[in-house]
């Protein structure tokens, strides 16, 4: 099977590709996207996919490749992602809705317990599961676990995504294919790379084929449903965790309070955030000598801000402590972590 081929070929049942599930070799043509003439008579499909896989398998860059956005934030960062956050692909034939989940992993604290039950919830939803494996690491303990977990659920195919397809050399994308083959019955296995763009359109028409018949639930255009304040604290959120070591990144949150045009001047958005963190020691760290580090947070963040609303911003930027808010109810919902 060649890669980049056209989504008319990739019509295949879920009991051919069962017999073969390798889509191609990373290698093909690039492009995102961007299949989807239906054929003739074709049914429109609309459904929605949840990529599951280790922290940092590169789950959030590739709905952002997908999507063609930045609707996801991603870090260096193992368990960036907190939030369900959806993506939409639209085409001709299908629109691919996309939910963007935590990483499944042992919960230490209660944060983690929630977000386990929320990922878990979610896999149960949806049409397709996406179990993602990066090209470049030996398959290990964690993937196992969460293959296992995913193959449980009786209700939703997966489909086996092998990631970031450019840090490895074809042979060792092949061996990681057959592997990745012997983990768990996978409906298809597609590698790609959501640097370079490779596979993301096979990716795409393979997860569309799972998806029931129905029309588009968003219009056009429209690529995510979260709402923007969400959208604007994520972002500062990623600002923060870029440079921070250690068990830091996991402490901080950040709530946006308010978000309003400045009156009078319709070209400038005003944006009240706070950041919270654990401990005293960790709100030191954050703001940096002489507040030095939570400026360049800050201007990081609203320039990231002004590219996603296409306005100007000013963001007004506090740190504050709630006290081991990971492990306290309370504070949990007071940050947006509902149970
Ligand atoms: N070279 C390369 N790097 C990638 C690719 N995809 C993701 N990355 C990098 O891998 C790191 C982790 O990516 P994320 O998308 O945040 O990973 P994640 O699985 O969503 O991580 P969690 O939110 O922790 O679950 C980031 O530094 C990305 O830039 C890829 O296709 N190629």
């Amino acid at each position: 099977m060649t890669a980049g081929r056209d989504a008319r070929d990739a019509g295949t049942s879920a009991k051919d590709s069962a017999r073969d599930p390798v889509h191609g070799a990373a290698g093909g043509a690039p492009g995102r996207a961007a299949g989807g003439s239906p054929g003739a008579g074709a049914p429109h499909r609309t459904g929605f996919a949840c990529f599951v896989g280790r922290p940092n398998v590169g789950k959030s860059t590739l709905m952002n490749a997908l999507v063609g956005t930045k609707v996801a934030i991603t870090s260096e960062k193992p368990q960036t992602t907190r939030r369900v956050i959806r993506g939409i692909v639209h085409r001709p034939d299908s629109q691919l809705i996309i939910v963007d989940t935590p990483g499944l992993h042992r919960p230490r604290t209660l944060l983690g317990e929630r977000l386990d039950s929320l990922v878990l919830s979610t896999l149960t939803e949806v049409d397709v599961i996406g179990f993602c494996v990066p090209a470049n690491e030996r398959i290990g303990k964690g993937d196992r676990f969460i293959a296992e977990k995913v193959s449980a659920i009786r209700e939703t195919p997966v489909v086996a995504v092998v990631t970031k397809c450019d840090l490895a050399s074809k042979k060792e994308i092949a061996e990681q294919l057959l592997a990745v083959s012997r983990l768990a019955d996978f409906e298809d296995i597609v590698p790609v790379s959501a640097q370079t763009n490779e596979q993301l359109d096979v990716l795409t028409d393979v997860l569309v084929k799972h998806l029931p018949e129905g029309p588009p639930l968003y219009l056009d255009g429209e690529l995510t449903d979260e709402p923007e304040q969400v959208l604007v604290g994520e972002l500062i959120r990623e600002a923060a965790l870029e440079g921070v070591r250690d068990e830091l990144p996991h402490s901080i949150a950040v709530v946006v309070d308010e978000m309003h045009p400045r009156p009078g001047r319709e070209d400038l958005l005003d944006i009240y955030a706070v950041m919270f963190v654990e401990r005293p020691s960790q709100k030191a760290i954050v703001i940096g000598q002489k507040g030095e580090r939570l400026k360049q947070v800050g201007t990081k963040a609203r320039k990231q801000i002004e590219a996603l609303l296409g306005t100007r911003v000013y963001l007004d930027l506090h740190v504050k402590v709630a006290k081991d808010w990971q492990r306290d109810p309370k504070q949990l919902r007071r940050l947006g972590f509902f149970d």
